[in-house]
């Protein structure tokens, strides 16, 4: 799990919780323990499945729900804690949601003036237009001071909105699904723009997404959540290549997943047992026959040979298959592929695309393998393993 230098924390959440009555009975725990980090300059994503409660988490954060418990701390200054409550008006944050919330009766100019307008602070009327003129030219909508936000598209609408999010230099950004009411062509060109825009001006941002190839494009570090709690935190890459669970292998990118079971020791490994055949791998200390674990490796790592090749690259596992279906999808095609009594995807260039009923022989390199055990834990990759078919 990466760290966070602590003299550059913008926020520190320990022990979130926050429950929801249910029926006025029994109460349904939102957050069940959040703790997270966040350094200053960094793009830090929650990312997980409807109802995981990571709109919770930042509506904590926001001050627009009151957890039952934990502290959250705000540029090293307690806004929830025993005895403390800083109301959100009070709080050094900007917020951009899935839905605009922009205001239709005023101009572009207007919606973005109206935080200066409102925040108790003097300033002469030279100062607020040369702030507004500024951050409308950050979000490319210095052309369209004056028109009507409701006569803005889509995108600069939610330009708009984190134009007002930013005006007045939040200490913390707040991003609820900012992209998801956008289609999907333009929801790849906010992405990243807002990570661009994010970067240069260095603002640090709580970013809460379902999407992986926002989080996986976007994040400096990504927190993946189930059922309240985070279950893995850690860089893109880190949560991609070396997920800790079979739930975070399973939710972020197409993984294989097979079930394994070590069936005996060998002098350069162990010999796990999966429905594909039996694969050699290294495991760690504390490994005994009869453990059950889970492999996993992704399509893309997989190396497909239409004739069997006549060594397999060191440390690689070979295993025989027939493909059953090839999908395309443009920029690669997915096969699957059966192994024993395993489908398996594969990725592959098109032009590289086997026929449906060719057999064809699988490499599994040792790098591109994780092992997971059933409780969750994992363990290091394969260092070596050779595959014995069947
Ligand atoms: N105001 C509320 N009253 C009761 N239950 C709520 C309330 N808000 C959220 N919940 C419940 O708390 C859980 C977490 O909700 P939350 O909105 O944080 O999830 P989420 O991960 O952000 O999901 P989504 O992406 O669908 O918004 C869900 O089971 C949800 O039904």
């Amino acid at each position: 799990m990466s760290t966070v230098d602590t003299t550059t924390i913008c926020l520190d959440v320990r022990d979130l919780v926050k429950d929801y009555p249910v029926d006025g009975a029994s109460d349904h725990r939102a957050v069940g323990g959040v703790s997270l980090t966040i350094a200053e300059g960094e793009m830090y994503t929650l990312l997980g499945s409807s109802g995981c409660g990571k709109s919770t988490t930042l509506r904590c954060v926001a001050g627009l729900e009151r957890p039952d418990s934990g502290r959250i701390e705000l540029a090293g200054v307690p806004v929830v804690d025993q005895g403390v409550y800083v109301p959100t008006e009070r709080r050094d944050i900007g917020m951009v949601f899935q839905s605009y919330a922009i205001w239709p009766h005023m101009s572009v100019f207007e919606n973005v003036a109206f935080p200066l307008r409102v925040d108790g602070r003097r300033r002469t009327k030279k100062e607020v237009r040369r702030r507004v003129e500024e951050v409308l030219g950050t979000v490319r909508l210095a052309d369209f001071a004056s028109r009507s936000a409701t006569q803005l598209s889509g995108g600069q609408q939610q330009r708009l909105a984190l134009a007002r999010a930013l005006i007045r230099e939040p200490r913390l950004l707040l991003l609820d699904e900012p992209l998801s009411n956008l289609d999907a062509r333009l929801r790849d060109q906010m992405r990243v723009e807002l990570r661009e825009l994010q970067r240069r001006l260095n603002v640090t941002a709580l970013f809460v997404t379902h999407d992986q190839a926002e989080a996986l494009s976007m994040s400096s570090r990504i927190a993946v959540m189930d059922q309240g709690r985070i279950v893995q935190e850690g860089t893109p890459r880190e949560i991609y290549q070396r997920p800790a669970t079979r739930f975070v292998a399973d939710f972020v990118g197409t993984a294989n997943l097979l079930d394994a079971e070590v069936v005996e020791r060998a002098a350069d490994g162990w010999l796990l047992r999966t429905a594909a055949g039996v694969v050699r791998a290294s495991c760690p200390d504390g490994t005994r026959v009869g453990d059950r674990v889970t492999m996993t490796f992704r399509p893309e790592d997989i190396r497909m040979h239409l004739s069997p090749p006549d060594a397999a690259a060191g440390g690689a596992t070979m295993l025989a298959g027939t493909v059953d279906r090839v999908d395309f999808f443009g920029e690669s095609v997915e096969c699957q592929v059966s192994c024993g009594a395993a489908v398996l995807l594969v990725h592959r260039h098109p032009q590289a695309a086997p026929r449906e009923g060719d057999t064809v022989h699988i490499e599994l390199a040792a790098e591109g393998c994780a092992v997971l055990t059933d409780r969750g834990a994992r363990l290091p990759a394969a260092a070596g393993p050779v595959a014995k078919a069947g």
